[in-house]
């Protein structure tokens, strides 16, 4: 990881980290926030960094935290690479806040991952970048849906075809200015957004499907906690 703007390759201009992990982790009924749980001696968080920090294209962390945030101050990572910022409502608020900190022009592109995604493969987040920066359109990582799927509540609607149908993960990588001006425009109009591509689409923008791996899980809820400390140990 670049700790300055100066791009790690003329070919590849300097791509700022945006990691939302200002959550409080509802849906996992912990004691904590999820991305302060541990698993395997370190912290979803601690994982989550050292993946992007094996990613020599990535430039500076900007991390999204909650106001009163109890945990961070004890995380084992090299914090100079890492600006804090103040988390909001919902995520799309913590990227946007996160985004208001930095400058287009010094870094064109930002690359927003999930606090919680530790199993993300560099290989993954390297075609993400090559893809994006080669073609200059923005993209996220995805994976194809194996399921059948239906839409319903008590009882099935109807079955949505699953072809061409996706899971979106993180990380997604935008032209930094198009995705401010994006998710500001988005939040002003009411919309809600639970991604960043969404904002990108509703603003009219392509975004790029790049297939990556499906065991880039995000730890949700409490059954996630196993099969993420498995792939884990696949991967550390
Ligand atoms: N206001 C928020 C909400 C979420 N996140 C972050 O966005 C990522 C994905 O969100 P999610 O999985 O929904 O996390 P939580 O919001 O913590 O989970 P829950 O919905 O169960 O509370 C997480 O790393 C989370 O910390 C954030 O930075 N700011
Ligand atoms: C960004 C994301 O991980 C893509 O799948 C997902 O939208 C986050 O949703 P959450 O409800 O904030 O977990």
């Amino acid at each position: 990881m670049k700790d300055n703007a100066t791009p790690a390759s003329p070919a590849i201009p300097a791509i700022a980290v945006i990691v939302p992990a200002a959550g409080i982790g509802k849906r996992m009924q912990a004691e904590r926030p999820k991305q302060y749980l541990v698993l395997h001696n370190k912290t979803i968080l601690e994982h989550s960094l050292a993946r992007l920090q094996q990613v020599p294209t990535l430039s500076k962390i900007w991390l999204a935290l909650a106001e009163d945030d109890p945990y961070f101050a004890d995380i084992n990572f090299d914090q100079s690479q890492i600006v804090t910022t103040k988390g909001g409502t919902e995520r799309m608020h913590s990227v946007l806040n996160a985004l208001q900190q930095i400058e287009p022009y010094k870094y064109p592109w930002v690359l927003v991952h999930d606090a919680a995604r530790p199993v993300v493969r560099q290989a993954d987040i390297e075609l993400l970048i090559e893809r994006c920066i080669t073609t200059g359109d923005g993209g996220v990582l995805a994976c194809r849906v194996r399921d059948t799927m239906k839409r319903g509540e008590l009882t099935v609607a109807h079955t949505v075809s699953r072809e061409h149908l996706w899971h979106a993960l993180t990380p997604q990588l935008f032209p930094t200015a198009l995705l401010k001006a994006a998710l500001e425009d988005a939040i002003q109009a009411g919309v809600y957004v639970t991604d960043e591509a969404s904002a990108m689409e509703w603003a009219g923008h392509p975004v790029l499907l790049v297939e990556g791996h499906s065991d880039n899980i995000k730890i949700t809820q409490p059954t996630d906690l196993a099969l993420a400390a498995f792939y884990l140990e696949q991967l550390i």
